[in-house]
């Protein structure tokens, strides 16, 4: 669809509104040509004597020449006046102070009224605007947060945050106010053109002719403005990501005290920024020269055409002034018209991009007539399973496993041999390319994704916390949920104690990422979250990184209360973890290469030894 039209589709509930701030707008349009018709009467009537202008209009020949429309449009102003009842009061060829007060208050009653209509107008049109943008940006952040776990792997955070903050305020900026702009210039151009072809449209049919000179430079500028926005959101994105980064992972710059190589990165990229913004105001500022020089040779036109005419006695010189100042009124219009189509050609360029992300597929779904998840869970099996991120490397090759109900499940490997992918694919973080994964004997594609995800706990390696409360990020969006058993979750975790040690217990905050609080107690505050959540199924990502004694003893215990009763899968690191699991898979380059306990491994002397004495040590045994 036409990314005009589906935006257009945005405005629909609020057609009502629209229409009407247009129809205000409108009579502010009129207001203004009744205001200069007033003028005008002004200038005709009371100030007549007493003006240099007045005495000009004396002249015969003007009388002769003056406008037949301008003449009209005084004396239907003037009837409607007089009906109005200021007839006789209104007596404007001889107009005393009296008429003079009258007329100050006509001026003043139509500028109260076209200061209400013109603030109604915009106000309206702005409120609809902001709802627009409103939907807009909701149905963008839902279909972002709704994308499966391989969207996030395309696109960096900070080009995603640039797209919902700049794209959208390019957007909003268009529609709140330029709207407004484009109709309201829209209607005085057809105004002023209605009148230069009322004066003589001999004249103007030929101007039309010069119409493609105006239109084809537009069009081109318009597409290099567009071209030039995209490159400049781009650099936006790109500069967003550095940004992201390095405030988030600050931290990590002092402790390297690379604060002067991460300078020069974002310098360097805010010069990228720099230069596609002077591409797009080079783009957006050439349009006026070229606009004046079509104008320039327009008015040469009229100029060299009124002559001959005025020579041949077919025009008067007035006449021609009439039309050559019309011609030149044109001008402010199509001016700030122009400077609105280069607003809304940004808008375009913007408005693409945040559609393309809304249009990416999602291929993890829920299946249109999913099954319904199992009261108890009995069994999960892996069937062949592999799989490949990029389509071409298997990171997963034909993978094969049990895991019976409450049954452990450690998965062990060398760096980069597909733990973390294997145990992703239960969930369905990303689904298996080839083989598939069932619960008690059904394909989990089948499930609806709430539900298989609802019944699965993960607690990862870096515990992801929220800036909020403890009781918040234990009951994560779950408000509802009792004090007493979010204390239960966390006294099971070993939590309870440091959070009751804690300024305002439950309700403390702990900071962006769990800043305020130490790696351990983070640990045992995520492992309290999955326990509030009693999920049958646990993934676990023993967290690599050594805790002080104290804090391992206590997460251990932690883990050991959360793990009890459950189907787990943990990529384990843990002696203690290894040594009580029912069972250890290990993988090496994405393959199985052996299976079984603890001691049947170790006598087998094979991978698992190797990496056994690596990881732990001889020490340990
Ligand atoms: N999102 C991704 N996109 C593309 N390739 C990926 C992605 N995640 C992991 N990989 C690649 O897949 C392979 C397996 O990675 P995985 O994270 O599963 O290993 P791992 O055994 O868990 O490693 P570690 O113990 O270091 O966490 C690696 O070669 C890795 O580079």
């Amino acid at each position: 669809m036409p990314v005009v039209k589906r935006f257009l589709r945005y405005f629909k509930p609020y057609w009502g509104s629209l229409i009407l701030s247009f129809i205000i707008l409108f009579f502010v349009a009129v207001l203004w040509e009744v205001n200069t018709a007033v003028a005008k009467l002004i200038m005709d009537g009371p100030l007549k004597e007493k003006t240099s202008i007045s005495k000009i209009e004396k002249t015969k020949t003007y009388k002769k020449d003056r406008l037949q429309f301008v003449t009209d449009f005084k004396n239907k102003v003037k009837k409607y006046l007089e009906k109005k009842g200021f007839g006789k009061k209104l007596n404007l060829k001889n107009a005393s102070s009296g008429d003079v007060a009258v007329i100050v208050i006509l001026i003043l009653i139509l500028y109260i009224l076209k200061g209400i209509t013109t603030f109604w107008g915009y106000f309206l049109l702005g409120v609809t605007g902001h709802k627009v943008i409103r939907d807009l940006r909701n149905d963008l952040y839902s279909s972002i947060i709704n994308q499966s776990v391989s969207f996030f792997d395309k696109y960096h955070s900070g080009t995603l945050i640039s797209r919902i903050t700049n794209d959208v305020y390019i957007i909003q900026n268009a529609v709140t106010s330029k709207i407004g702009d484009l109709f309201k210039e829209t209607l005085f151009l057809i105004l002023i053109v209605a009148a230069i072809f009322y004066i003589d449209y001999k004249l103007s049919f030929l101007l039309m002719v010069i119409f493609p000179l105006i239109v084809v430079p537009v069009i081109l500028i318009s597409k290099a403005i567009r071209k030039a926005t995209t490159l400049s959101q781009m650099k936006m994105a790109e500069m967003m990501n550095i940004l992201k980064e390095t405030i988030s992972g600050s931290r990590i710059v002092k402790a390297f005290a690379m604060e002067n190589f991460e300078i020069k990165k974002f310098v360097n990229k805010n010069y990228e920024f720099f230069k596609a913004n002077v591409k797009l105001v080079a783009a957006t500022v050439m349009s006026s020269p070229i606009m004046e020089l079509v104008g320039a040779i327009s008015l040469s036109i009229v100029i060299v055409y009124g002559n001959m005419k005025i020579k041949s006695g077919e025009m008067t010189t007035g006449t021609f002034m009439t039309y050559v100042m019309n011609v030149l009124l044109l001008y402010s219009p199509i001016r700030r018209l122009n400077r609105v189509n280069n607003e809304m050609q940004q808008a375009m360029s913007a408005l693409k991009r945040v559609f393309s992300l809304m249009d990416e597929k999602n291929k993890i779904k829920s299946p249109t007539k999913p099954v319904k998840f199992p009261e108890e869970i009995k069994e999960i099996e892996f069937k062949n399973v592999s799989f490949s991120y990029d389509g071409k490397k298997k990171v997963l090759d034909n993978i094969n496993l049990k895991a019976k109900r409450g049954e452990t499940i450690a998965v062990v490997g060398s760096s980069g041999d597909g733990k973390t992918t294997l145990v992703n694919l239960i969930p369905r973080f990303y689904d298996c390319t080839d083989g598939q994964i069932t619960i008690n004997g059904i394909d989990i594609r089948e499930f609806d994704l709430k539900d298989l995800r609802n019944n699965i706990g993960i607690v990862t390696q870096e515990t992801i916390l929220f800036d909020d409360t403890v009781f918040n990020n234990i009951a994560y969006g779950r408000s509802d949920i009792p004090l007493e058993k979010v204390e239960y979750a966390a006294k099971l975790a070993y939590a309870h104690d440091f959070i009751k040690k804690m300024k305002k217990g439950y309700d403390t905050n702990i900071g962006e990422s769990g800043l305020f609080i130490s790696g351990g107690q983070r640990q045992r505050l995520a492992i309290a979250r999955a326990l509030l959540k009693n999920p049958p199924i646990l993934i676990l990502d023993e967290a690599t990184s050594a805790l002080d004694t104290e804090s391992e003893v206590l997460v251990q215990k932690a883990l050991e209360n959360l793990m009890k009763n459950r189907t787990t899968f943990v990529i384990a690191h843990r002696l203690s973890t290894i040594r009580n699991a029912d069972r250890i898979y290990v993988i090496s380059k994405g393959k199985i290469v052996e299976v079984g306990t603890h001691e049947e491994l170790l006598k087998k002397n094979g991978v698992y030894k190797r990496l056994y004495n690596i990881q732990f040590g001889a020490k340990n045994e």
